[in-house]
């Protein structure tokens, strides 16, 4: 269970996340749904621990993140949304790093690594250093390597963006077994449709606030009455 109680960051001049509440239930896909410059990248770096929480609290499976960051990162398996880490390793040296760091036994490990580069079609490049893959392939092989240590919550910024269509298909399928196995999974992004497909709850934020939290009937009615989320549904559209 993710719970976001309150929380405040501000960058000079700019609030970029303003008094933001919300928890995120077990064996549920959570959708965070907002435009360009909404706030979701920086919501999810203060759920990642990658940036501090100016005001607030945020707790992952009971474990705060600002006073335990070692044992409440432990939980989670955080997909950003530029993949551009470690680009000087190949595919295999970046995934038996993260087994390591994760100490994902040895046993286990090739076989993992072997099963989910097949399910992603790229376990013919992981010789090849990660500087030479595409945009979609450095997601994929972030995403590989999250799904390696099999953490319980799942923190995924815009997933599917440079996904071709059948990787996008089993990462989705995948998010479906995750909450279907009791666990939580979580994931930004700006597109309205990906959201009906998938999630079992949304949160809209727009300008750092809060827009909408609910269920996806619950959303749909709204966005006909309400002509600030009818001004965001239409950006949302949009967009792609
Ligand atoms: N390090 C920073 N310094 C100053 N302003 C920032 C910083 N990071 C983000 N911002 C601003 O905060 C606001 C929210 O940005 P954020 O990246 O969280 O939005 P987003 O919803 O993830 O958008 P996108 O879909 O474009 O990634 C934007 O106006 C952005 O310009």
């Amino acid at each position: 269970m993710i719970d976001i109680e309150n929380i405040t960051k501000q960058f000079p001049g700019k609030v970029a996340v303003r008094d933001l509440t919300l928890q995120v239930n077990d064996g549920k896909i959570f959708g965070f749904l907002g435009p360009n410059g909404a706030g979701k990248s920086t919501t999810i770096k203060m759920m990642t621990g990658i940036l501090p929480i100016d005001q607030g609290r945020i707790t992952i499976n009971g474990s705060d993140m600002a006073k335990q960051p070692l044992e409440t990162k432990q939980k989670i398996g955080y997909v950003p949304d530029r993949s551009d880490v470690f680009l000087r390793l190949k595919g295999i040296e970046y995934l038996n790093y993260i087994a390591d760091v994760y100490h994902v036994p040895t046993e286990i490990r090739k076989e993992k690594i072997n099963d989910l580069t097949r399910s992603f079609g790229i376990q013919d490049a992981l010789n090849d250093h990660i500087l030479t893959y595409s945009h979609g392939m450095r997601q994929k092989i972030v995403v590989c390597g999250v799904l390696l240590h099999d953490p319980e919550v799942w923190i995924l910024d815009e997933p599917l963006t440079g996904l071709d269509p059948k990787s996008s298909f089993t990462l989705k399928e995948m998010m479906r077994e995750h909450a279907k196995k009791g666990k939580t999974v979580f994931f930004s992004t700006h597109v309205l449709e990906v959201v009906e497909q998938l999630c079992d709850e949304v949160a809209i934020i727009n300008n750092g606030q809060l827009e909408f939290l609910g269920d996806m009937a619950e959303m749909k009615r709204q966005f006909k009455d309400d002509e600030n989320l009818e001004k965001v549904f239409l950006e949302l559209t949009q967009h792609e």
